[in-house]
C-alpha cells in the first residue's frame, strides 16, 4: 500500500513518529513535509497529499494539523477523496468500514505525546464493508461528478 503523509507545523513531531513506525512496518511512504516547526499553511500540505490520493499515486493519505479540521476541509475539495477528521477508535474504524475513507486527518494538538501508531495501523488495515455503503458512496461520487 502506498501512503502519502504530510503535516503542518502543529503535527510535525507526530508525523516524524508515524513516518518511522510505518516505514518500519513496511509501508511505502511519500512524505510531503513539512519538516520543521516553522509556521506553514495547512492547505499547501493537504493539497500535496490529496492530489496524490485523487490521481491514484497514493492509496491512502494521512494529514496532521492542530485539529485535523483544516486538513480535512482542504482534502475533501479533491475528486474521489474521502477525508475524515477523527482519532477516536470507533470513528476511525467506522470511517473505513462505512465510508471507505482514504485520507485520515489527525489532531496533533490533542494527541501530544500519546502513541498513535495502533490507531493508524487499524485505519490502514480495516476493510470497507461494501454492500449498502457502496450505494451511498456512489451517490457521493454522483454529486461530485454533477457539480
Ligand atoms: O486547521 C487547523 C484548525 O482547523 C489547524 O489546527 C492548524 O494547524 C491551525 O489553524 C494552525 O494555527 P497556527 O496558530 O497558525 O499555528
Amino acid at each position: 500500500m502506498n501512503i502519502a503523509i504530510a503535516s503542518d507545523h502543529r503535527g510535525v513531531k507526530i508525523k516524524a513518529r508515524l513516518v518511522q513506525s510505518l516505514t518500519d512496518a513496511g509501508f511505502a511512504l511519500f512524505d510531503a513535509g513539512t519538516h520543521t516547526e516553522e509556521s506553514v499553511d495547512y492547505p499547501d500540505l493537504a493539497m500535496a497529499v490529496a492530489t496524490r490520493v485523487s490521481n491514484g499515486d497514493a492509496d491512502r493519505g494521512i494529514l496532521i494539523c492542530g485539529t485535523g479540521i483544516g486538513m480535512s476541509i482542504t482534502a475533501n475539495k479533491f475528486r474521489a477523496v474521502r477525508a475524515v477528521s477523527c482519532y477516536d477508535e470507533v470513528m476511525v474504524e467506522i470511517s473505513r468500514r462505512h465510508n471507505d475513507a482514504n485520507v485520515l486527518c489527525l489532531p496533533g494538538d490533542m494527541i501530544g505525546d500519546r502513541p498513535i501508531d495502533d490507531l493508524v495501523m487499524m485505519w490502514l488495515q480495516t476493510e470497507f464493508d461494501g454492500g449498502r455503503h457502496s450505494l451511498r458512496l456512489e451517490k457521493i461520487a454522483k454529486i461530485e461528478n454533477e457539480k
